[in-house]
């Protein structure tokens, strides 16, 4: 394992699944230079998939066995349903007692629980609920561990998934919730995205332009709330709406079209979906 934040001279990473979040995690981190492509192996049944992440020069593999054998940091990157197999997998190739693998969950609902029961020897185990973003190092990830993990694991965790973007650390309990919101936000904001690329083009703009614009306003608007967090969102707002002007015009009719309402409930409902697949497990 790594002893300081510049150290990843002997982390192995593994993936267990190559589908679109692995493969978002990988160019963060390959992006960043926090690994070379040669540290970085994957599992993935899907010869497509295989093919695709080795254009990245990273190592594929079909059969978890040689993955796991190798790697001392392992990410899940299948879909939640698939956990219960993988966790036979591992438990089957790695023995409790003498694992000193640092496992990371990015499953949707999959908790510390479900993948570390409490009646067995623990191992080592992070949830974190990155987002799709990490693909242009802009992602939003929050994260906990379980209490067989030290600070030396909290800084392997923030070391990969910084790479990516921005990081938390939350208390478990939370991590439905940012699911809901940062996990599942960046389709809501797309959404925003088309609709907006959709009113210009209706409007008579070029799709071309009127996508380029309204990418690069919410981009533009998400900079701001950043850089200026001390301003409510509402205030920034406020200095976009002109009195009799054209924005309050606009912010009327989202408030009538109960647009506040609709985020509000598309955030509730994704948590709720993430507790859910939760009871599941
Ligand atoms: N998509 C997103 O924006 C986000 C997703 N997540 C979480 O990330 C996880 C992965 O999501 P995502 O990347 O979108 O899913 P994908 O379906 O794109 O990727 C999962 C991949 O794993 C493969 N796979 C299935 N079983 C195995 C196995 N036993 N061994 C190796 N590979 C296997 C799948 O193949 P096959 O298709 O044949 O099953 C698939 O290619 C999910 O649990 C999701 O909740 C978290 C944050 C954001
Ligand atoms: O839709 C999903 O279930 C996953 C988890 C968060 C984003 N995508």
């Amino acid at each position: 394992m790594p002893q300081n934040k510049h150290d990843t001279g002997d982390l192995l990473l593994g993936f267990l699944g190559g589908g679109m979040m692995a493969e978002a995690i990988i160019r963060g981190i390959l992006g960043k230079k926090v690994l070379k492509p040669d540290s970085i192996y994957v599992c993935e049944l899907l010869e497509h998939r295989r093919e695709a992440l080795s254009t990245f020069g990273v190592k594929t593999t079909d059969t978890a066995s040689s993955m796991l054998e190798r790697c001392n940091v392992v990410i899940l990157a299948v879909k939640p349903d698939v956990v219960p197999l993988v966790l036979g997998q591992i438990s089957s190739i790695k023995p409790k007692s003498q694992d000193h693998t640092l496992y990371v969950s990015i499953c949707a609902g999959v908790t510390l629980e479900a993948l570390c029961p409490p009646l067995e020897e623990k191992k080592m185990w992070v949830r974190v609920m990155p987002n799709q973003p990490c693909v242009v190092g802009e992602a939003a990830s929050a994260f906990a561990m379980n209490e067989r993990c030290s600070a030396k694991h909290r800084q392997i965790v923030n070391q990969l998934l910084g790479a990516c973007g921005a990081v938390v650390e939350v208390p478990e309990k939370n991590l439905d919730a940012v699911t809901g919101l940062s996990g599942s936000g960046p389709a809501f904001v797309f959404m925003m995205i088309e609709a907006m690329t959709d009113a210009g083009v209706r409007k008579g703009l070029l799709r071309t332009v009127a996508s380029k614009l309204a990418a690069q306003t919410v981009l533009g608007a998400a900079k701001m709330a950043l850089e200026f967090p001390e301003r409510h969102p509402a205030e920034l707002r406020n200095r976009v709406e002109s009195p009799g002007g054209t924005t309050i015009a606009g912010t009327v009719a989202l408030e009538s079209g109960g647009f506040r309402a609709a985020v509000i409930n598309a955030v509730s409902q994704a948590t709720d979906r993430s507790e859910e697949l939760g009871k599941h497990k």
